[in-house]
């Protein structure tokens, strides 16, 4: 795939980049997107239940076990699948000499560590962590085949995923983080994201309105107005290519 010399040039001369990927990222490790998720696991019982739904409190507090089910299955499905090359490509600009790549995160699936980026902002936390609803304690036990929410060893409350949901507030230090390297940068880079969650989808504003030039990343492009260039294409390929 070619990708526009002009577009290229701008990337390849910025000193600062910060990048912002979305499940689009993951989808050629064959993470389930949240867009694609009801035609992806239509084989599995998961395929009715809504993520939104899911992935908030209220869902939580309805019904504990079902929601910590629903983790459990998207961490079991999680455990086979491996960084693709669009992880690898990221991990290995950040080690770049000559550009400050910041690498800004929506997924909680943990493959950009595992395909070898350090200091990733993980906006909406991580799945593969665990802690107390009521006193915020870390869970560290294992919670292999473990079906029933598990009651929190300090104060009895119940134990859920380390994940932001619908509703919930970002963790401050990641979103602190996310909008200094949002407002210092010459070129900000969506990378498979709908850009339809907020405030992740805020960034790329945040970044423009500091003059930033803003370049998307994904087969489908969005309609988001505060992009200046489309690169319409997988991340894998264009990752490799902006590389090369
Ligand atoms: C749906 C949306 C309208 N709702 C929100 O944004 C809400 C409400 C809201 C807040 N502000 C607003 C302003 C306007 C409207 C609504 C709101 N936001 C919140 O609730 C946030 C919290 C949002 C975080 C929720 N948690 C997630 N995940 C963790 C859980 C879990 O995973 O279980 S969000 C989750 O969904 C989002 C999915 O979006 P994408 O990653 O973009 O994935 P998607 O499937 O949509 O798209 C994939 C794209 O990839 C492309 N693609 C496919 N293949 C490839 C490929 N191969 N290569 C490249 N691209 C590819 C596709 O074309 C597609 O475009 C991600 O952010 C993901 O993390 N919290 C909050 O606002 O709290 C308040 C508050 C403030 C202070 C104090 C107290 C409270
Ligand atoms: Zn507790």
């Amino acid at each position: 795939m070619e990708i526009d010399p002009e577009v290229l040039s701008i990337i390849q001369r910025a000193k600062r980049v910060t990048i912002l990927t979305g499940a689009g990222v993951s989808a050629e490790s064959g993470v389930a997107t949240f867009r694609s998720y009801k035609e992806e696991t239509k084989e599995s019982l998961w395929s009715q239940y809504d993520p939104q739904k899911m992935a908030s409190i209220e869902g939580f507090l309805k019904n504990p076990n079902r929601v910590w089910q629903w983790y459990q299955w998207r961490r079991s499905e999680l455990k086979s699948k491996k960084p693709n090359d669009a992880h690898k490509a990221i991990a290995k600009w950040q080690q770049s000499k000559d550009q400050r790549v910041t690498l800004i995160t929506q997924n909680v699936d943990g493959l950009h560590q595992a395909g070898g980026s350090k200091d990733v902002i993980e906006l909406h936390g991580n799945i593969w962590s665990n802690h107390c609803l009521q006193c915020r304690a870390e869970y560290k036990g294992n919670t292999d085949g473990v079906e029933d929410v598990i009651e929190c060893p300090k104060c009895g409350g119940q134990v859920r995923p380390s994940v932001v949901w619908f509703g919930e507030a970002l963790p401050e230090k990641a979103w602190r983080d996310a909008e200094s390297a949002s407002y210092s940068c010459d070129v900000f880079l969506s990378v498979g994201t709908s850009s339809q969650v907020y405030p992740a989808a805020g960034l790329a504003a945040l970044a423009k309105s500091q003059g930033a030039t803003v370049i998307e990343v994904n087969p489908e492009p969005t309609e988001s107005s505060v992009v200046d260039y489309f690169i319409v294409g997988r991340a894998g390929e264009v990752l490799i290519n902006i590389l090369n």
